[in-house]
C-alpha cells in the first residue's frame, strides 16, 4: 500500500499509522494542531540555573523558594503601588515559608479574615500573571490535586467584564474561610506561585560534599517538575562510591570526616563508621592536633590510590605516587619541588616493605564499608535519580551545561584521550566519559570504577580539569605545595573564538549560544567576574559553600533565563528560615543583564518547541492522509 503517497517513505507512513493510534480521527488530529500551535508561540519558560550547591540545603532552598528573585520582581510589578515595602516583603516570605509564616502570625494573633480574605486575592493576581505564560492545561496540571478545579475557576475569572462572576468568585473565597480551610488553600496558591515562576531548573553539577545536607537536596530535587543536572566530581565520586569503588569510598569519607559530616553517612544512609572509629582511636593518636579517623582514612585512601595508578599506567600518575616516598625516620617527604616536613608521622599501618597495600584490619574495614555503600538503599535511590536525569553535559536552548572543563592542548584544540587504544576528543570524548559513568553503575567493573575515581582527581578530566593534591593537603603544611595544575581549558575558556569553537564542536551555531560552567569559585573580592570571553562563558559556582564564601566573598551565583534574555544573580549569606522569618531578608544582592535576546524568546525558538514544530508538520501529514483516504479514521474511538 501507499509506496509513494506524497513521496513518504514506508517508515514514515508507519509512523503516521503509529500516530493515527494517539489521534484517530480528523478532529482529534486537528485539535492537536491547534493547541500545539498555540503552545508555541507563547513566550519561552523561565530557567533557572545553580550550581556547586554543596550541601547546603537551606541556602539551596530558600534560592529555589524564591526563584532567584523571579517571584519579588512579578510582586513589586503587580503592587508597588497598593503595597508598601514591608507589606510586600511579608507578602513574600508567607510564599517562600507558608507554613512558617502562618505559624508566626498565628502565634502573635494576626491571622483574621480580614487579611486573609485580601491575601488571597494578591495571591490569585500573582498565580494570574505568572500562569499567563502557559498554556491553561499545563497550569491546570501544576495546580495541586486538591484545589484543581476552584483554583482554576478562579485564575480564569473575567472578574471586571462580568459582575456576575466576581460575586461567584467572592462566594468561593467565603466558603474558603468559613470551611477553615485556608490555610490549606494558601499553601496550594504559594506552591502553585512557585511551580509557575520557574519551568525548568539546572543544576550544574557538585551537590555533594563539604555542607552537611546533600541528601535532602536530593530528596527535594526528585520531587522538582522539571529539571536536569550535570555532574560534577563530588557527584561523580558519591557514584563511584556507590557503585563501590573503593577508592571513591575512600575519599567521600575523607570530605566527610574533615568537614564533621557524619550524619549524612549515619543517619541519612545509614553507613556505620563505628568500625573505622575505633580503628582510629586504637591505632591513631591526639598527639599532633590532628583526627585520628582523618589520619586513618588517609592513609587508606593513598594506598588505595595507588593501587588504582599501578593498575592503569594510561592514566599517565606516577607522579601522584607518593605515599612511598614518606620517610619515618625524618619526618619528611621528598616530592620533585624539594623535601618538606611532614605534619605528622603518625603512620601505624604503614609498610615500607609494601606501602599501597592495606593492612588485614584496613582491608576488613573497607570491605564492610563497600557492601554498606553498595547496599544503602537511599543512597542508590539517589543515585539513580543522578543518573536518570544527570549526564557529563547538556546541551540546552543554545547553551552548553557542563560542571568542570573540556580538555584542550596549549593552542586551544581539542585533547585526544585514549580509552582502549581508541583516541576521543571534544563532544566525542564528552559522550565517551559519560558512557564509562554509566557503566560503573550498570556493571560495577573495576574498568569504570577506576575511572569514576580519575574523573574526581584526573587532570584530564571532564568533570574537574586539575590534578588534586590531596597527599600535599593533608600532610604539608607549606601551601606551595597545594597549587593544582590546570588543564589549558581554565584559560583558554575566557577566548572569545575558543568558546564560540566549543560550542560548534556541540552543535550549537547560535549567536546567543553560551558556555555554562561551576567548579571554579569566582573570587569576587578579588574582582573576578562570572562573566567572561565577552560574555560567551559563565561560571556560577559563587560559593554556596561556606566554607568557601570568604574567598569568594558572595554566596553563590545563580542564573535566570526568561524570554528577554539572560540575568545573573549574586547572593548574600544565608543564615537561617528563623532570620528570613524575622527580618524578611531575601539573600539576593544582586541582579545583572548578561544579554538581551534581539527580540522575546518564544516557545517556537526553543528545543522543545522545535519538537513541537516537527509534531505539528507530522499531524498535518496525518490530517492530509485521513483526507486523501489512505488513512482510514476509527470513529468509534471517540
Ligand atoms: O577545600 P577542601 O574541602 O579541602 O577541598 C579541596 C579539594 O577540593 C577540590 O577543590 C575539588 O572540589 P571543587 O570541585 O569543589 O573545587 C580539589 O581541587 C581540592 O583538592
Ligand atoms: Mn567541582
Amino acid at each position: 500500500m501507499t509506496e509513494n503517497y506524497q513521496g513518504y517513505s514506508d517508515q514514515y507512513i508507519r509512523y503516521l499509522e503509529l500516530l493515527a493510534k494517539e489521534y484517530p480521527t480528523q478532529a482529534a488530529t486537528f485539535t492537536e494542531i491547534i493547541n500545539l500551535q498555540a503552545i508555541v508561540n507563547l513566550p519561552k519558560g523561565t530557567e533557572h540555573f545553580m550550581s556547586d550547591l554543596h550541601g547546603e540545603y537551606d541556602a539551596f532552598y530558600h534560592i529555589l523558594n524564591n526563584c532567584s528573585g523571579v517571584i519579588r520582581e512579578k510582586v513589586e510589578m503587580l503592587f508597588n503601588h497598593s503595597m508598601t515595602k514591608e507589606e510586600q516583603d511579608n507578602f513574600l516570605t508567607l510564599i517562600y515559608y507558608p507554613k512558617e509564616k502562618l505559624d508566626l502570625m498565628s502565634r502573635k494573633g494576626e491571622l483574621n479574615d480580614k487579611w486573609a480574605r485580601k491575601t488571597l486575592h494578591q495571591l490569585i493576581r500573582l498565580a494570574k500573571l505568572l500562569s499567563s505564560k502557559y498554556t491553561r492545561s499545563k497550569v491546570r496540571k501544576a495546580m495541586p490535586q486538591v484545589f484543581r478545579f476552584v483554583i482554576d475557576e478562579l485564575l480564569h475569572a473575567q472578574v471586571d467584564e462580568d459582575k456576575n462572576r466576581s460575586v461567584y468568585h467572592s462566594k468561593i473565597l467565603d466558603t474558603i474561610l468559613e470551611t477553615g480551610s485556608t490555610r490549606q488553600f494558601i499553601y496550594a496558591l504559594t506552591a502553585l506561585v512557585k511551580r509557575l515562576a520557574v519551568d525548568h531548573l539546572h543544576i550544574i553539577g557538585d551537590i555533594y560534599d563539604r555542607g552537611p545536607h546533600a541528601d535532602k537536596i536530593m530528596d527535594n530535587l526528585m520531587q522538582h517538575h522539571s529539571l536536569d543536572i550535570q555532574w560534577g566530581n563530588h557527584d561523580i565520586l558519591w557514584m563511584g562510591a556507590a557503585a563501590g569503588s573503593p577508592a571513591c569510598i575512600a575519599n567521600v569519607l575523607r570530605n566527610n570526616v574533615r568537614y564533621h559530616n557524619m550524619e549524612i553517612l549515619e543517619s541519612g544512609y545509614g553507613i556505620s563508621l563505628r568500625p573505622l572509629a575505633l580503628f582510629a582511636l586504637k591505632n591513631y593518636t591526639h598527639d599532633d592536633g590532628m583526627d585520628p579517623m582523618v589520619k586513618a582514612i588517609n592513609a587508606m585512601l593513598f594506598k588505595l590510590e595507588g593501587q588504582v595508578i599501578f593498575r592503569h599506567p594510561e592514566y599517565n600518575m606516577d607522579d601522584r605516587l607518593l605515599f612511598h616516598k614518606i620517610d619515618l625516620t625524618t619526618g619528611t617527604v621528598t616530592l620533585d619541588s624539594g623535601t618538606y616536613e611532614l605534619t605528622t608521622t603518625d603512620f601505624p599501618t604503614f609498610n615500607p616493605a609494601d606501602p599501597y597495600t592495606l593492612s588485614p584490619e584496613e582491608h576488613c574495614i573497607m570491605t564492610e564499608l563497600q557492601n554498606e555503600f553498595m547496599q544503602s538503599e537511599r543512597l542508590q535511590k539517589h543515585m539513580r535519580f543522578l543518573y536518570s536525569h544527570g549526564s557529563m553535559y547538556r546541551c540546552f536552548n543554545n547553551n552548553l551545561l557542563f560542571h568542570g572543563s573540556l580538555p584542550l592542548n596549549d593552542d586551544g584544540s581539542f585533547k585526544e584521550i585514549y580509552f582502549d587504544g581508541r583516541p576521543y576528543k571534544g563532544r566525542s570524548f564528552m559522550d565517551h566519559a559519560d558512557h564509562v559513568a554509566r557503566q560503573a553503575f550498570l556493571k560495577r567493573d573495576t574498568e569504570s570504577l577506576d575511572y569514576m575515581w580519575y574523573m574526581w582527581g584526573g587532570p584530564d578530566s571532564p568533570v574537574s580539569g586539575r590534578v588534586v593534591k590531596t597527599f600535599e593537603r593533608s600532610y604539608i603544611a607549606d601551601q606551595s605545595t597545594w597549587k593544582e595544575p590546570e588543564n589549558a581549558y581554565f584559560h583558554l575558556n575566557r577566548d572569545k573564538d575558543e568558546c564560540v569553537k566549543i560550542l560548534h564542536e556541540f552543535g550549537i551555531d547560535s549567536p546567543q549560544g553560551h558556555i555554562i560552567n561551576g567548579h571554579t569559585p569566582v573570587k569576587v573580592k578579588k574582582g573576578e567576574s562570572p562573566i567572561r570571553a565577552e560574555g560567551k562563558e559563565i561560571c556560577i559556582d559563587g560559593g554556596f559553600c561556606k566554607a568557601y564564601q570568604n574567598s569568594t566573598g558572595i554566596a553563590g551565583y545563580t542564573l535566570i533565563f526568561n524570554s528577554h534574555g539572560i540575568r545573573i544573580k549574586s547572593h548574600y549569606p544565608f543564615k537561617d528560615v528563623d532570620q528570613v522569618l524575622r527580618t524578611n531578608v531575601d539573600m539576593e544582592s544582586d541582579s545583572m543583564q548578561v544579554e538581551l535576546e534581539p527580540k522575546r524568546v518564544m516557545i517556537g525558538d526553543t528545543d522543545n518547541g522545535k519538537k513541537i514544530l516537527q509534531m505539528i508538520d507530522d499531524l498535518k501529514a496525518l490530517l492530509q492522509a485521513y483526507r486523501d483516504g489512505i488513512i482510514m479514521e476509527r470513529k468509534e474511538a471517540n
